[in-house]
């Protein structure tokens, strides 16, 4: 094939490939530009597997990412972290109209840049627990054990005992000389320490390391990606540092989109290189790939990908007019997410919560605080403890709330998470009326048993595909939810959280933000909780499963070694793998995933 270029930062696609038409066969393949390893998509886990492979001299590595190369200013402050959705560096996905939800479509953001998600997240790093990685095992990930994993998350970390920890965190067990910097951040609010307060006196024990290996239940200190000016940190931050960006064999592409993936048209099936642009419209290139092509476009672009170019269930491609590869049944089935109850708002006291950064000056001044010293509320994150909790356990919840299926993923593991925000935030794109003030909490289902879909509505890379999470189908999510949301309905009546909160119990205007929050539980049953739930629900944007591992192809579409079943030179890593989902919050999981595949490649090529 043809010759190899070498330039690390492009967004012109005629630097990296060879002009194509779209309807061309592989004809001209051999004069096509060439690379050792094309990584599609440079997002959490796409940042980590072109800096590991080009730590070698001797291989070349282009990156190509759909959006822009660098954040802004709100992508960079922990606490600013919604202020970016919806705008250029969001795809800002909607879901199919939601049948259990009355047809309620919800936003999904996902971020479009290099670093992907990482910079639009709340910086939250959990490791989860070891049983949810024996499920992953059980699911036939063999190698994927907690054990296996841990080097990796070790080879990830960079934990700094400093001042900001406010719990025991056990530096023995941690990685301190990786590329992640992952640290405490204080309280932003002093709400924050009323509702500790408030859990111990409920008699929820505290959990000193939320990354240590023994278990998840309890409320706890939560580590998150902020590095020692108070900056967040992301995997193009972390991975993708000058020192990374300036070698001659890693070129990184921005704002090029991968169209498809080309695959040989004789002998074994074999992916051989990608089609890229810039809009539907504009020219197409083409690109071969020397060793392998590495998919990691995340949960929902992963599957798209894949779909378009011919890799999914033959009867839906046929149905869209793409010719089936390969009929690869789970690609786009399996979606699940973290399935909320939705904004619970409990209006507070003045002087208690972060509320006061809507006044405009208020604002300013902690974004000046912020930009000068890299201190104050703007460097926090908003969400640094919440509590995690089993359905089944009597101590806690209210087990008489319906029927629920056990799918935590083991005795030490939770299903139920109770996160807090000490802001009034009623959608992932509103914040609260100036001179209100509350907190924010909502009970979220950690393993749900409802699957949604990801499917093409056209076969176009350029039209958004069909996401349906099929919330809340199935009867145990909901009543895992309702058992967490009598939780949090006890939590707000008890001391010393109850007396910084300002309940007024006769709210009836049901279009009130605050009117959830100020329901009285002795007066609402079970079943006005479950019709407010229908409306209210929300998914936690920790989309997982369309791209499934597993022991065969009649089950998954990649094997423990990431390969996709049936097709040489295709590999996927990222959220989309994941055959079961997480007791916490999924991004460190998907960082050591890409270092293990990372190193899986490496051996494989016998690359340095
Ligand atoms: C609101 C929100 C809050 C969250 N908070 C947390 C949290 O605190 N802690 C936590 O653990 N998790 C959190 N998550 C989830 C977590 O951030 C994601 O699960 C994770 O970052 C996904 O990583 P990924 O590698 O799978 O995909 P991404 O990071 O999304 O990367 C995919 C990349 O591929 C690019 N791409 C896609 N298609 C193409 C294509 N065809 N061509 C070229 N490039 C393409 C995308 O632009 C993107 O950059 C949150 C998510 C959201 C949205």
């Amino acid at each position: 094939m043809g010759g190899q270029v070498s330039k690390t930062y492009v967004s012109n696609p005629e630097a990296i490939g060879t002009k194509s038409s779209r309807d061309a066969g592989l004809g001209g393949a051999s004069e096509w530009k060439e690379y050792d390893f094309i990584v599609v998509g440079g997002g959490t886990a796409g940042c980590v597997v072109a800096s590991r492979l080009s730590e070698d001299p001797n291989v070349s590595v282009l990156l190509i990412e759909a959006g822009k190369s660098d954040g802004n200013v709100l992508t960079r402050m922990p606490l600013a972290f919604t202020k970016s959705y919806g705008s250029a560096v969001d795809w800002a996905y909607t879901s199919l109209p939601q049948e259990r939800m009355g047809g309620k479509v919800v936003e999904w953001p996902r971020g479009k840049l290099l670093g992907g998600t990482s910079l639009l997240n709340a910086s939250i790093y959990t490791r989860c627990t070891p049983e949810d990685f024996d499920q992953w095992v059980e699911a036939g990930g063999i190698g994927w054990s907690y054990n296996e994993l841990e080097k990796y998350f070790l080879k990830i970390e960079k934990f700094m005992p400093d001042h900001q920890y406010l719990s025991k965190v056990d530096f023995e067990s941690k990685g301190t000389s990786g590329p992640l910097r992952v640290s405490q951040t204080e309280d932003v609010s002093p709400i924050v320490a009323k509702i500790h307060e408030t859990c111990r006196n409920l008699g929820l024990p505290f959990i000193e390391d939320c990354n240590a290996n023994g278990g998840l239940l309890g409320f706890t200190h939560l580590t998150g990606t902020v590095d020692d000016k108070g900056e967040r940190v992301s995997s193009a931050s972390a991975y993708l540092t000058p020192a990374v960006r300036a070698r001659s064999n890693l070129t990184i592409a921005t704002n090029i989109t991968v169209e498809k993936i080309l695959f040989s048209e004789t002998g074994p099936l074999r992916a051989v290189g990608v089609q890229v642009a810039t809009s539907k419209t504009s020219p197409c290139y083409r690109i071969a790939a020397r060793k392998e092509i590495i998919v990691s476009g995340g949960a929902f672009n992963t599957p798209q990908l894949l779909l378009v170019s011919g890799v999914g269930p033959k009867d839906e491609l046929e149905k869209v007019n793409i010719k089936c590869v390969k009929d690869s049944p789970h690609v786009g089935k399996h979606l699940l997410d973290h399935t909320s109850s939705g904004p619970m708002i409990f209006r507070a006291k003045p002087g208690y919560t972060i509320d006061y950064l809507n006044a405009p000056l208020s604002a300013l001044s902690a974004v000046l605080k912020w930009l000068i010293y890299g201190s104050g509320p703007m460097s926090k994150m908003s969400v640094n403890s919440v509590a995690f909790l089993r359905s089944d356990d009597p101590k806690f919840v209210d087990t008489g709330i319906g029927k629920v299926k056990d799918l935590a993923s083991g005795p030490n593991s939770p299903d139920i998470e109770i996160m807090w925000a000490p802001a009034i935030v009623p959608s992932y794109t509103s914040a609260g009326r100036a001179g209100e003030h509350g907190i924010t909490i909502a009970a979220i289902a950690m393993k749900a048993e409802s699957e949604g879909s990801v499917t093409l509505k056209s076969s176009s890379i350029w039209d958004y595909p069909n996401l349906d999470g099929n919330f809340l189908e199935s009867e145990s999510d909901v009543n895992v939810i309702l058992r967490g949301v009598r939780f949090v309905m006890r939590l707000v009546r008890t001391e010393p959280l109850k007396s910084a909160l300002d309940l007024r119990p006769g709210n009836t205007d049901e279009n009130d933000y605050f009117w959830f929050g100020d329901l009285d539980p002795d007066t609402t049953s079970d079943d006005d909780l479950r019709k407010i739930l229908f409306r209210n629900g929300y998914p936690s944007c920790h989309p997982v499963g369309t791209c499934r591992m597993g022991g065969s192809p009649d089950t998954s579409v990649v094997g423990p070694t990431l390969k996709v079943h049936g097709i040489h030179g295709l590999r996927i890593v990222d959220a989309s793998i994941f055959p079961k989902h997480m007791s916490a919050h999924p991004v460190a999981p998907i960082y050591a995933a890409a270092e293990k595949l990372s190193d899986m490649l490496k051996q494989d090529h016998g690359v340095a």
